[in-house]
């Protein structure tokens, strides 16, 4: 199954006042062209009361099946990705956002700083990912691969998990 419907969000102080190029956005958008439609994208700053807004309408109005935010997961004051996402999830998936970071540590030390969720709510499967281009594109390789099953099995596909 590949299509699903997909929104990008991108945490950036710098990017929403038009200070920098979204180039994590693009990557994530050119990412996951295979799996579906990019049918919601934007560039906000850093605040968390937007950012809920956002997600929450994003899932419970537009029905996205599946959301990827990157920046704002780290240590700054104004990073509020993780507490923003933390307050729209049903239930996490350590899991998910583990295997990125293990991953990630091989590349970096600082991956570890990354304090990026994955979750559901409702059907609809978020995920945080780093602001960098480079983090971007190293996390998101790591979940890629368990993607379409994980996003089918939401939508209530019946079939056999095995092989
Ligand atoms: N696999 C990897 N994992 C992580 C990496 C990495 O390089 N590979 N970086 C680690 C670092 S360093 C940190 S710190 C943490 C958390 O990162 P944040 O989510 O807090 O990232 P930000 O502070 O929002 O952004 C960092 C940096 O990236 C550039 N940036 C941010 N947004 C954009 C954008 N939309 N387009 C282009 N460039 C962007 C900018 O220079 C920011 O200062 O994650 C670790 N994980
Ligand atoms: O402007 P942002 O939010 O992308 O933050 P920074 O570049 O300071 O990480």
């Amino acid at each position: 199954m590949t299509d699903f419907a997909i929104g990008v969000l991108t945490l950036s102080d710098k990017g929403a006042r038009g200070a920098r190029e979204d180039e994590s956005g693009k990557i994530l958008r050119e990412m996951v062209a295979g799996l579906g439609e990019v049918k919601r994208y934007q560039v906000i700053p850093d605040e968390e009361e937007l950012i809920v807004s956002t997600l929450v309408d994003w899932v419970d109005s537009a029905g996205l099946d599946l959301i990827l935010t990157t920046g704002g997961t780290g240590l700054s004051p104004r990073d509020r990705t993780p507490q923003a996402t933390a307050r729209v999830l049903d239930y996490d998936i350590p899991g998910m956002a583990e295997a990125m970071r293990q991953a990630s540590l091989a590349k970096t030390p600082h991956a570890m700083l990354s304090r990026a969720l994955v979750g559901v709510r409702r059907r609809c499967l978020i995920v945080n990912l780093p602001g960098s281009p480079k983090g971007v594109r190293e996390n998101l390789d790591v979940l890629l691969p368990a993607l379409p099953h994980a996003l089918a099995k939401l939508k209530g596909d019946p079939s056999d998990c095995a092989r």
